[in-house]
């Protein structure tokens, strides 16, 4: 598994082409990180999409309305996410939103400002990769047909938050999906567990977070019954993975207002 670290010069074509007025005025928050760097490369690549502002941790968000952006897309750190987004929201600008750190309590909150600003789109997809969505979905139709499951995330050792947003995701579908089917919660002897061995509890189901320089994005749901098991395991090995999920929900977020938490909300998926 490799990891690519370094940021991919731009490629030839539409990089630095004129300006087309009928062009999609798309902006990044966290540009130059990991992800940020991988997105500003992925938008500029994308037809109808105009790169207008690359912002990092020091830049001033002024500079999404002095750059007239129609959509920012934020892949900075858990703290600052939800004042980037209020930020947006207030000034009528579409927001797509990879970070992670967003619990119950502030997509509340931003469901109760998008009320007040009832033209403009959100998402915040904890994962932009199509194999992670299908995966958090399929683990969720999986999850009620086995008596045990757990989740086993694996990420670089760079990650600042555990579990990961895929994770705690994964867990509460899976969570909800037992709940509503009336399965009882996995089962577990442990008396004894000084050291946290059995990891963290989300929802009821048991989340492990492996940190490992090499690594990217992986996770597997481990579903177990009596005699057999389904693993349902998927592996982003370098962030070009995410980008096609970016680029299609900054096409789409203005056309859906309101919270869609999920990019699945984006897509039918036929499940
Ligand atoms: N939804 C998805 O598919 C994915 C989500 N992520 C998430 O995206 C976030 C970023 O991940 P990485 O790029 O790996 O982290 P990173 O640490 O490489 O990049 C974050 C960047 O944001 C900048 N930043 C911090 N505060 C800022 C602010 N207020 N305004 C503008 N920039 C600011 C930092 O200086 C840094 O350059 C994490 O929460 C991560 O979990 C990462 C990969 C995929
Ligand atoms: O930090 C990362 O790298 C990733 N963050 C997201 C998460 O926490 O789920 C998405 C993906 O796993 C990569």
């Amino acid at each position: 598994m490799t990891e690519r670290t370094a940021p991919v010069p731009p490629p030839p074509g539409p990089a630095g082409s004129p300006e087309d007025p009928a062009d999609l005025r798309v902006a990044v928050l966290g540009a130059r990180g990991r992800m940020g760097s991988e997105a500003v490369q992925a938008v500029r690549r994308a037809e109808g999409l105009q790169l207008v502002a690359e912002l990092g941790s020091e830049d001033s968000l002024e500079a999404l309305v002095a750059a007239g952006a129609q959509v920012v897309v934020d892949l900075t750190v858990p703290s600052a996410t939800e004042a980037n987004v209020r930020f947006a929201v207030e000034h009528g600008i579409h927001a797509v939103v990879g970070t992670t750190g967003w619990d119950e309590e502030s997509l509340d909150r931003l469901r109760a400002l998008l009320e007040r600003h009832p033209g403009t789109g959100v998402l915040i997809a904890p994962n932009f990769s199509i194999g992670a969505v299908l995966a958090m979905r399929f683990s969720a139709l999986a999850a009620r047909f086995f008596e045990s499951v757990e989740i086993v995330e694996l990420h670089h050792p760079d990650k600042v938050d555990a579990p990961s947003g895929t994770a705690a995701r994964t867990a509460a579908l899976v969570g909800r999906a037992r709940r509503e089917a009336g399965v009882a919660p996995s089962p577990d002897a442990t008396q004894q567990d000084p050291h946290g061995a059995r990891g963290a509890v989300v929802e009821d189901v048991h989340v492990h977070s492996v940190r490992l320089r090499g690594l990217v994005a992986h996770q597997e749901t481990l579903l177990g019954g009596t005699g057999e098991q389904l693993t349902i395991r998927h592996d982003s090995f370098d962030r070009i993975s995410f980008m096609t999920g970016v680029v299609l929900a900054v096409r789409e977020v203005g056309s859906r207002p309101g919270l869609t938490h999920g990019l699945e909300g984006y897509l039918d998926l036929g499940l």
